[in-house]
Order: C-alpha cells, then sequence, then structure tokens
C-alpha cells in the first residue's frame, strides 16, 4: 500500500479571496461547545496539569486532562465549580469505572470523556463506551482511542464513541513502532486520510506532528482537531522537570506508555526527551492560530474546512 506522512506532502495554494489573514476564521465546533483552534495539548504528564488545563478553558481552547496520579473527582469538581468546560480522560480498568460511577453518584457529568489506551480499538474500549453511556448518557461527548484502521473507526463509531483518535505509534516519545513493528508511525498522515473515509463523526489526528503547517495538512486529509505533545511540552506553564545540560535549560517531555509515568518497567512503549525551554506556550498557541490562518488564506478560504478543498502534491524526494 503506498503510504505518505507530513513531510511527504505540500498543499497547493489557491487564489486568495481575504484582505487580511485575520479575517480567517480557525474556530471548530466539537460536539457541544466552539473552541478557537482545531489543536489540544496530548493528555500526558508532561503536557498538562490542572492548571494549564483550566487555563486553556478560559481562554477557549479545547483541552483533555490527563489520568496519570490525579484526582480526576476533585478536578471535575473544580472545573464545574468555576463554570468551566470539562473534560477529562479515563483508561479501562476497574478504578476508571469507579470514577464514573462516582462522577454520576455526584452528579458530575462532563462534557467531553477521552478513553484512552494505547490499542483502542478492543473489546474492553468498547464496555467503557457502554458504561459512560449507561452512566451519563448523552450528555457527554465520548472520544475513544487510539486507534490507525477504518475498522476500528467503524467499530468504535458502532459502539458509540462520537469521534475517535487515530495514530498509534508516531509520537516523537514512542517507541511502539520499535517494540511491536506495528502502527502508524511514519504513515500517519496516510493513516488520518484512510481513517477519515470511513468515518461518519470527527476524527482527531494525534501525534507526529513536527512543525505549525502540520496542522493545516492534518485538517486536508480528513482531521478535525489535531493532538500534540511534543510541541507543547517544555512550555513555561509545562509540568516538566526542569534539567540543565551545558549551562541551557530543557525541560522533560516522556510518554504515558514510559518507565519514567508508569513508575514501572512493564510493557514499555514510551521513552523521555528533553526539549529546551521556550516561552509561554499561549504565545506559541497564538502564533500556531496565526499560521493556521495563513495556511486558510492559502487555501483560497476564509474557513477552516475550506483546507479540505485544496489540491497536494507527493514530493519527489520523500522517503517513499
Ligand atoms: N498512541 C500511541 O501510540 C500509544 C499511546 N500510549 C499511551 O500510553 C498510556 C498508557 O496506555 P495503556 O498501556 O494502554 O494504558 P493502561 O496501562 O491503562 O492499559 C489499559 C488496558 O489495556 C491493556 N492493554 C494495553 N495495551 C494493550 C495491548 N497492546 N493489547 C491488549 N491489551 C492492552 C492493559 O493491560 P496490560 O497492560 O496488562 O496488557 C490494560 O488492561 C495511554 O495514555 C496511551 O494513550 C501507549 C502506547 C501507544
Ligand atoms: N507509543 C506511545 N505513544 C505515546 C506515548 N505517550 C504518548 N503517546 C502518544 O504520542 C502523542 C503525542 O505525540 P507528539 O508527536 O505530538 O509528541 C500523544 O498524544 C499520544 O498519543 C507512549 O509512551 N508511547
Amino acid at each position: 500500500m503506498k503510504a505518505f506522512d507530513y513531510e511527504d506532502i505540500q498543499l497547493i495554494p489557491e487564489m486568495c479571496i481575504v484582505k487580511s489573514r485575520g479575517e480567517c476564521d480557525t474556530s471548530i465546533k466539537l460536539g457541544k461547545h466552539k473552541f478557537k483552534m482545531p489543536v489540544v495539548p496530548a493528555n500526558m504528564a508532561t503536557v498538562v496539569n490542572e492548571e494549564l488545563c483550566e487555563k486553556l478553558a478560559e481562554q477557549n481552547y479545547f483541552y483533555v486532562m490527563h489520568r496519570f496520579n490525579v484526582d480526576t473527582l476533585q478536578f471535575v469538581k473544580k472545573m464545574k465549580a468555576k463554570n468551566l468546560i470539562v473534560s477529562i480522560s479515563v483508561g479501562v480498568k476497574k478504578p476508571d469505572y469507579e470514577i464514573i460511577h462516582e462522577l454520576k453518584e455526584q452528579n458530575l457529568i462532563p462534557d467531553y470523556i477521552t478513553i484512552d489506551i494505547a490499542h483502542g480499538h478492543s473489546l474492553a474500549v468498547r464496555d467503557m463506551i457502554k458504561h459512560i453511556r449507561k452512566q451519563m448518557g448523552t450528555k457527554t461527548f465520548i472520544i475513544a482511542g487510539n486507534v490507525g484502521t477504518p475498522s476500528a473507526v467503524r467499530d468504535l463509531e458502532y459502539w458509540g464513541a462520537d469521534a475517535t483518535k487515530v495514530g498509534i505509534g508516531p509520537g516523537k516519545v514512542c517507541i511502539t513502532k520499535l517494540k511491536t513493528g506495528f502502527g502508524t508511525g511514519g504513515w500517519q498522515l496516510s493513516a488520518v486520510n484512510w481513517c477519515s473515509k470511513a468515518a461518519t463523526k470527527p476524527i482527531i489526528a494525534d501525534g507526529g506532528l513536527r512543525v505549525n503547517g502540520d496542522v493545516a495538512k492534518s485538517i486536508r486529509f480528513g482531521a478535525s482537531i489535531v493532538m500534540i505533545g511534543s510541541l507543547f511540552a517544555a512550555h513555561a506553564e509545562s509540568p516538566g522537570n526542569t534539567v540543565e545540560i551545558d549551562g541551557e535549560l530543557y525541560k522533560e517531555y516522556f510518554g504515558s506508555a514510559s518507565e519514567f509515568n508508569k513508575g514501572e518497567k512493564r510493557y514499555v512503549e514510551g521513552r523521555k526527551d528533553v526539549i529546551k525551554i521556550r516561552g509561554s506556550i499561549f504565545e506559541t498557541l497564538t502564533e500556531m492560530e496565526q499560521d493556521l490562518q495563513s495556511s486558510i488564506s492559502y487555501s483560497g478560504g476564509n474557513k477552516l474546512m475550506d483546507i479540505r478543498k485544496v489540491d497536494y502534491v507527493v514530493l519527489k524526494d520523500s522517503n517513499f
């Protein structure tokens, strides 16, 4: 099968119809809510924490709080008290079932729940979707993943997911493809394209974006939103530990399936990296928004989905 990734593709410009890039609208609706941009920082312990999620929500960015060593119930209560959108992650184990049950008992219904496991095309995910639906009804928007095939997208949608998250192994600190031989690492953009053709609901392209222009490429090939880890790690607000190397400051960025996140060496599929500290994440988000506005103008339109209409080329010296 022919496949391509972000660096193998260039989008082809169309005639500009706007006087300023400021006219281009990057907003996206997901479920009942409209967000500033189709971009969400990864639900990883070195990318977001409660404080950052709160700030993202206040500024109308979509966020997904991670599920590692956190008091999810407390987080939901705090966000509800502040009248902010509630978006959490769960796994598929017994404590995750209990969190959902307890939230329901206390009438704390999250707006978004992301079921976040490595191999999301799984009966365990089917059962968790069923459990969430039983407890929360249709008030909660369910994102399920991660997957990498059209049949997985179809199954997750059929089981009741409102959106699916695509990406197995394209992440910067991911070693799934090295350790298992499986995944979408190296052809993530093709996987998004392929999955989006089967999807009847939104797709979130997760992992493998290395530059801001990859957001527009993801949208062109069928994503509604992109999830990004490494480009958002190592900011002033990032929770990763700061380390000094040769007089320069870096922050740690590690995989959720790494030994560092798991606290044990069992089924490790992630590694640790260090990234040079940059400014505020909100400056990066603003730059990304401006770059995306520019992408929309190059697409010949004035709204996000106009990017879907453009043609593209596969570069001659591409890896493929
Ligand atoms: N997008 C990606 O490419 C990947 C992302 N991750 C991230 O790492 C975190 C931890 O993921 P995960 O280990 O799934 O979470 P958990 O440790 O919570 O495991 C979830 C459940 O799924 C089982 N499980 C995990 N992987 C597989 C598999 N390949 N086949 C069958 N069962 C499996 C686990 O059991 P048991 O451990 O006993 O097998 C466990 O019961 C998540 O945030 C996930 O998104 C991890 C790897 C790849
Ligand atoms: N295979 C693994 N994938 C992981 C792990 N931890 C997180 N992830 C995935 O990576 C993306 C972020 O990718 P990036 O290229 O933007 O840095 C994240 O959203 C997860 O889907 C892991 O330990 N192993």
